[in-house]
């Protein structure tokens, strides 16, 4: 069921020519499903597990909570892949904080012309994805959780959701950030948990929402808590351009994506202020084992690797160059103001 891969040719090089020879040379986009896989974690093979699992023993009902920019991208990809696969019920309901845009309630709009005009202008959503403002409907029956909201509102939503959600529901935070209050500081999956009293796993990577609604190859990392679930979620989520690892590690995953953003204003500070590449090249070293060090003061269990995956140093990178959080830094240097960034 589980296989180890490991290097043998160059992953890069394999990479490039593949890519290269299936975009512009017409070879079709399969390519990435012929990707060797280069992890040194335990990859899973989608078609062995469908073999171990049929309609009649899971028919998982995802609800998807959150449709800002990345939620909408994940909609796309989830809506897509239930489709794809028995385990799953083949409507995803997400739940939309209501807002009025173009005059119109946003939901509507969504369920309308299957876009999110707001968020995700210019890509289609599938039409098994059903957008609701009423977060009761959206989680009634559904035993998969999957939430992608800002970490600021994660304590509200948690609240409104208790006595709510089935029991057996597991959930999976694609949220990055901590929940902090008034006793200190604390991963989000561990607050859903708490708040739910649920398993949750954490998704987080070298993510750049606009580049996945794309459909420009990325990989991302699943921490799991069994490993049952871990499997199931890389079902959900993995995609030819869209490649999941999954670990046995879910503050550790989750907690890179929380981290990399304080690396990523200090990078974004680096550019405002013109010092150059050197600098930041600096400020990403400094700042990656900086991170290393506090997750493994702070938090017992996080393995080594997990910071060699997706959502350790290739989401510093990514988010240092291309991420708002380095966008806002640069620009409250160069104008003096924090503005909201798109
Ligand atoms: N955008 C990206 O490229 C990526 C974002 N993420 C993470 O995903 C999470 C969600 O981010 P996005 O989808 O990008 O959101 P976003 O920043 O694009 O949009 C904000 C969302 O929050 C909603 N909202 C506003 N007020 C609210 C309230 N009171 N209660 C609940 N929701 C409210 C808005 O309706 C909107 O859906 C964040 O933790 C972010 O760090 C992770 C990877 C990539
Ligand atoms: O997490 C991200 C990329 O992986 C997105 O980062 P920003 O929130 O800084 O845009």
């Amino acid at each position: 069921m589980i296989q180890q891969y490991r290097y043998i040719k160059s992953p890069i090089i394999l990479f490039a020519k593949k890519y290269i020879n299936s975009r512009y040379f017409g070879l079709g986009s399969n390519c990435f499903s012929r990707l060797p896989y280069y992890k040194t974690i335990n990859f899973v093979t989608l078609s062995k597990i469908s073999s171990n699992m049929t309609r009649e023993s899971v028919s998982e009902k995802v609800a998807l909570i959150g449709s800002g920019n990345w939620g909408t991208v994940i909609s796309k990809i989830i809506g897509n892949n239930v489709m794809r696969y028995k385990e799953f019920h083949q409507e995803v309901k997400m739940w939309v904080f209501e807002e009025i845009v173009e005059g119109r309630n946003l939901t509507e709009l969504i369920n309308e012309k299957h876009e999110n005009v707001k968020y995700l202008p210019g890509f289609t959503i599938p039409e098994n994805v059903k957008a609701f403002s009423d977060l009761s409907e959206v989680v009634r029956d559904a035993t998969v959780l999957v939430f992608c909201i800002p970490h600021q509102f994660v304590p509200k939503t948690c609240d409104q959701l208790k006595g709510k959600i089935n029991p057996k529901a597991k959930a999976i935070s694609l949220v990055k950030g901590f929940e902090t209050d008034e006793k200190g500081i604390r991963p989000i999956s561990h607050a859903i948990s708490e708040s739910l009293n649920i398993s949750v796993c954490s998704l987080s990577g070298a993510n750049i929402a606009n580049e996945i609604a794309e459909e420009h190859f990325s990989e991302t990392t699943i921490g799991y808590n069994y490993l049952a679930e871990g499997e199931l979620f890389k079902k959900l989520f993995e995609t030819k351009y869209f490649r999941v690892g999954i670990i046995n590690d879910v503050v550790g995953v989750e907690l890179c994506g929380a981290l990399k953003n304080v690396i990523a204003i200090g990078a974004g500070f680096v550019d405002g202020l013109k010092l150059g590449e050197n600098a930041k090249a600096a400020i990403i070293r400094i700042g990656f084992l900086e991170m290393k060090q506090f997750m493994k003061k702070f938090y017992g269990g996080i393995k080594d690797e997990t910071f060699f995956e997706s959502c350790g140093i290739a989401d510093v990178i990514a988010t240092c160059y291309g991420g708002r959080n380095r966008k806002v830094a640069e620009s409250f240097v160069t104008t003096g103001k924090v503005g909201i960034i798109k």
